[in-house]
């Protein structure tokens, strides 16, 4: 019986809706991707002598910071653990596809995008989500054991650099609400950019993802698109929503996806740390750009804007919405956004005012008197430039605070 998914025959339609091979600029993965190493981190000093230690503390940091995403070696977790990782996953997507459902507990086997109409809206892909209180009997745990730890300890030390010695990861993040995702990507022959996993952030405090030599994992640095050149040593970890947030904006939620391969299958497992539902998120340091919210409104936001716009990310909606104006010039994460809106603008109508008053936010922000309140240079240039969290956060979470007095904040998100 065949493992894969049905995805051909379950997608057909959107295949007979696109245009397919489109020399159209808009799509972002038309754009050559430059690859590029991500920054590497050796583990290893962390049980050094205190100047070692504060050297690659320090270097988590600035990458957490400046890329929001990061490599990692000699992480403590041994090549056999994750040979065995790879040797369980291959065996769980190789089984027989109906007999996927019957694995771990309901709801944890996933495949294709439900909610697509378009192809842009579709991962390439099949999945198993899987609560680590579920792995404790499998083959899995000593990995998961293994990678959890490590997920804790990247989370103190990047919180130790703002000056928080914090016991709140251990505290709100659980083993019944952190999880790890097996992903695999099946080859993908349509002569077409179909995504294995659309551009998305993680709602989460960080990821730390294993992937296979295959390839295909892009991240937005500078805005622009750069591929992540594989490492067989190295563990990746970014930087999720949560802690873009706890950290007031200084660590990087990065818009990150995974583009298919015409002959090859890739697998990637990742880690996710997250918090429970009750937990209120709120930023670290004062005055704070975001407004508390719980892990269960954030949830409820991002699923109505999935339901809404096929796409975690709401700007997406000025970018893939059918029209009758003219295509916009550029691809929607290539381009500003202040551009697109104020195109929008100079069409007559129907611009997103949210959008608009929202730049004008972020740039009352940036011109505040007290240099300390204003954001990183980093941080505002991620917010005009790219579909990132800081943009999604900033949307639905952002408070007049430090403003002002005359702008009110309520009318940006
Ligand atoms: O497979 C990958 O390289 C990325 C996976 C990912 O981004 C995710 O599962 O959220
Ligand atoms: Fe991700």
């Amino acid at each position: 019986m065949d493992p894969d998914p049905p995805l051909h025959e379950t997608y057909k339609a959107l295949f007979a809706n696109t245009k397919i091979s489109s020399t159209d600029d808009d799509d972002r993965r038309l754009v050559t991707v430059e690859e590029r190493e991500l920054p590497l981190i050796d583990l290893s000093r962390l049980s050094l002598n205190e100047a070692e230690q504060k050297q690659c503390k320090e270097e988590i940091a600035r990458a957490g910071h400046e890329w929001g995403f990061f490599q990692v070696i000699n992480h403590g977790i041994s090549m056999e653990l994750l040979e065995k990782l790879r040797e369980e996953q291959v065996r769980v997507f190789k089984q027989p596809f109906r007999n996927k459902f019957l694995n771990f507990s309901d709801g944890s086997y996933r495949w294709g995008t439900p909610t697509a109409t378009s192809l842009r809206q579709l991962s390439w892909s099949e999945a198993f989500h899987i609560p680590m209180t579920d792995i404790s009997s499998s083959s899995m745990e000593p990995f998961a054991t293994k990678v959890a730890s490590l997920a804790q300890k990247l989370a103190e030390i990047l919180a130790d650099k703002l000056g928080h010695n914090s016991t709140f990861f251990q505290q709100s993040c659980l083993p019944s609400s952190c999880y790890l995702r097996l992903n695999r990507y099946p080859p993908c022959l349509i002569p077409s950019d179909i995504y294995g996993l659309m551009p998305h952030t993680d709602s989460d405090f960080l990821t730390i993802l294993n992937q296979d030599q295959v390839g295909g994992l892009q991240l937005v640095k500078d805005g622009k698109w750069i591929a992540v050149k594989p490492n067989p040593e190295a563990l990746i970890i970014n930087i999720g929503d949560f802690f873009q947030a706890w950290s007031n904006g200084f660590y990087n939620s990065v818009e990150h996806c995974v583009v298919t391969h015409p002959t090859k299958e890739r697998f990637s497992a990742a880690y996710f740390l997250c918090p429970s539902y009750e937990t209120v998120i709120e930023s670290c340091s004062q005055p704070s750009v975001y407004s508390k919210f719980s892990f269960r409104e954030y949830k409820q936001k991002v699923q109505e804007d999935v339901q809404r716009y096929g796409y975690k990310n709401t700007h997406q909606k000025v970018c893939f919405q059918t029209s009758s104006r003219p295509k916009l010039k550029a691809s929607c994460t290539e381009t500003c956004g202040t551009e697109q809106e104020w195109l929008l603008w100079n069409e007559g109508g129907n611009f997103p005012i949210d959008e608009l008053l929202r730049w004008v936010h972020i740039a009352l922000l940036c011109v505040q008197d007290d240099p300390a309140l204003r954001p990183a240079v980093s941080s505002a240039i991620l917010l005009l430039r790219t579909n990132s969290a800081a943009r999604f956060l900033h949307m639905i979470y952002l408070q007049p605070s430090g403003l002002p007095s005359s702008f009110s904040g309520n009318t940006c998100i």
